[in-house]
């Protein structure tokens, strides 16, 4: 079994504060420089996310000294924020106090969260970590939170997407950024990750070089076991045969955010045509609008731009997505476009009626059935 215990980074650099320390260092400031160019925001409030890896480390003290640097004299401010899940016993403690010291160096305001310890699935860790930058962020009056994702998770993501089965806006990545607004008031914020496209290598090697430490955390190695076959088993595999397999893919997964957005357009013409109303779910039959005097654009008849769509409506009108699977998809075109039963049953007791000329979507129990 795998050592639980995470350590302190204890790598000596090759060469602390030299030339290779300059020229890796420097590289991870233009990077970030060039995703989230520091004297532009010096003047907003940003938050860190900082679990005390290497990455969101690098990422707050890079920040740090691109805005040292800047001949802008900052009016915004930095917090590192830390959420200690409590899943590790004193090794979390001891995470977060990395974390809490780190911000005490670098001059910035550290605030930290506690988790339940429950043991649980990394879905609900996810939700309790985002709770607590919500609260953070609205606590500080923050506009930005700035997380340390970088090219190999994009990578990873896109993989794992692929294997187990999504349309084309999976194929996006990660976001880069994401506006998102706070339910409970007005103030909105944006998830930044400028780290997106640099190589988890350098991240690494820059902080060695600096003689910077960080913490490792063995755990990486055992939750979320298929995620992490990807990342230590298929990708050194994939990049033993094409040594530039992760920027091709990365530069594959950037086109297709642009090819994302065009889809995003699609998709809002084909709500405004195409649905009725989504509480209750009712939207037009495909075949009938095709066949109008004047039919609609023939790009919005095409599966997978009516498959991105019914996803949307699917969200909006509360359905559940996660059963959803390709088979169940396809069974729903065939009743947009006319074939096969006019009545047909989908996971969440979903039943999809199919008349003269639209479809109404039935749920039991939920605010979203009736008509
Ligand atoms: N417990 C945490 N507290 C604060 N921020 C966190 C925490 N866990 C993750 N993050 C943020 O989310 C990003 C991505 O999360 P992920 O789980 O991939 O990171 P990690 O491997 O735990 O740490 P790192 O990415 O810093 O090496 C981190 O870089 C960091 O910015």
């Amino acid at each position: 079994m795998p050592d639980a215990t995470p350590r302190i980074n204890d790598t000596t650099p090759s060469d602390p504060g030299g030339s290779l320390a300059t020229v890796q260092w420097e590289q991870l400031l233009v990077q970030l420089e060039g995703r989230f160019p520091a004297s532009r925001y010096a003047d907003l409030g940003i938050v860190v996310g900082c679990s005390g890896g290497a990455d969101s480390v690098a990422l707050l003290r890079a920040l740090m000294e691109l805005r040292q640097r800047s001949n802008h004299q900052p009016a915004g401010f930095v917090v590192a924020a830390h959420f200690n899940h409590r899943l590790r016993g004193a090794a979390s403690d001891a995470d977060q106090a990395f974390v809490k010291q780190l911000a005490g160096q670098l001059g910035v305001a550290f605030d930290a969260g506690l988790g339940s310890g429950r043991r649980s699935d990394e879905q609900h860790a996810r939700q309790e970590r985002y709770r607590f930058f919500n609260d953070v962020m609205r606590r500080r009056g923050a506009r930005y939170l700035l997380l340390g994702h970088h090219l190999e998770d994009n990578v990873e993501t896109v993989l794992f997407r692929l294997m187990r089965g999504t349309g084309p806006t999976g194929l996006t990545g990660i976001a880069p950024f994401r506006e998102l607004a706070s339910s409970d008031d007005a103030r909105d914020f944006v998830i930044v990750r400028p780290l997106l496209g640099t190589r988890r290598s350098l991240i690494r090697e820059a902080l060695q070089a600096k003689n910077y430490p960080w913490r490792e955390d063995q755990s990486n190695q055992q939750s979320e076991y298929r995620r992490n076959w990807i990342r230590n088993e298929l990708l050194p595999m994939m990049t033993g045969t094409f040594a530039e397999a992760i920027p091709s893919i990365g530069r594959a997964i950037e086109g297709q955010r642009g090819w994302g957005k065009v889809i995003e357009i699609l998709v809002g013409r084909w709500i405004d045509v195409v649905v009725v109303s989504h509480a209750p779910l009712v939207v037009h039959r495909l075949d009938r609008l095709a066949r109008q005097s004047e039919p609609i654009d023939p790009l919005l008849l095409d599966s997978s731009i009516v498959v991105e769509s019914l996803r949307k409506s699917w969200q909006r009108s509360g359905f559940p997505l996660g059963m959803m699977n390709q088979t169940q998809w396809r069974r729903l075109l065939d009743l947009l476009y006319g074939e096969g039963p006019d009545r047909i049953h989908l996971p969440g007791e979903i039943e999809a009626v199919r008349s003269e000329n639209v479809i109404r979507f039935r749920r039991p129990d939920s605010a979203a059935s009736s008509g």
